[in-house]
């Protein structure tokens, strides 16, 4: 579970989460929905360790992410900028991550026989299409086989194949009892892969909610449009404050 508890994150520049709570439930997928710039990246920084909240408190399972002696064991996390060698081998990435993990080779060739990168990984990571480098990111993130995962826009670069691939992923992952939370600015593929949305605009939460309730709402209607009004209104609010 991911206890997001009034986190704040302010900038010299403006507030980027603003007073933020929200629960991840293990067993589902969870949607993290929001325009560019809502505040989606900066939460899950601070949710795994990565940013210092100005104010509240981001929980997994209870814990801050620096408490976890071996992190990759209990969340795994496809960052949008992710961090990658461009000289190392996919393989030589991931066996890199695994020891400073404690975990071993075999689970290396597992993870790039899941993704699909098994005949890709001895070549360097330089070589990789955008839609390569997010399968790899998640083979990084399914390397301990953690009970939580965090994938940042994951469908990014990826064509129709790997989008469905994602999709699947995810909800298997949520199947077997994980944690899964997706964060994506596109609410129709939110649509088809989450259970559950947690929207936001502008660092503030928006809508907390079965995606059942949220296309029932809005049956009929297109459901881009639906998030782009909620959304929207939210901008609108906001230009007038004090951000
Ligand atoms: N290091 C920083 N310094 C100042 N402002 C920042 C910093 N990081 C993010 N911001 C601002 O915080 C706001 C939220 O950005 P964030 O990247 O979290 O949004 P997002 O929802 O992930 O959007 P995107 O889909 O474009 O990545 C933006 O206005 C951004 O400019």
């Amino acid at each position: 579970m991911i206890e997001v508890n009034h986190l704040t994150k302010r900038y010299r520049g403006g507030t980027a989460v603003d007073d933020l709570t929200f629960t991840v439930e293990p067993g589902r997928v969870t949607g993290f929905l929001g325009p560019n710039g809502a505040g989606k990246s900066t939460t899950i920084r601070m949710v795994l360790g990565l940013d210092r909240p100005t104010a509240g408190s981001a929980l997994i399972g209870g814990r801050q992410y620096a408490e976890f002696k071996r992190p990759l064991t209990a969340v795994g996390a496809l960052l949008e900028a992710s961090d990658l060698h461009p000289g190392r081998s996919a393989r030589d990435h991931l066996l890199w991550l695994a020891a400073s993990n404690g975990l071993g080779r075999k689970r290396v060739q597992e993870v790039l026989e899941e993704t699909g990168l098994s005949e890709a990984a001895g070549k360097r990571v330089r070589a990789f299409s955008l839609g390569m480098r997010q399968r790899l990111g998640i083979a990084a993130a399914l390397l301990g086989d953690p009970g939580v995962l965090i994938l940042d826009e994951p469908v990014n670069g990826l064509d129709p194949e790997g989008v469905i691939w994602v999709r699947n992923l995810a909800k298997r992952l949520a199947g077997e009892g994980r944690t899964v939370l997706v964060s994506s600015h596109l609410m129709a593929e939110m649509a088809l892969t989450a259970s559950h949305l947690v929207v936001i605009g502008r660092g503030r939460l928006l809508a907390d909610l079965p995606t059942e309730e949220f296309v029932s709402a809005h049956s009929g209607a297109n459901l881009e449009e639906a998030f782009m009004r909620l959304t929207s209104e939210s901008v609108q609010y906001r230009a007038g404050g004090a951000r």
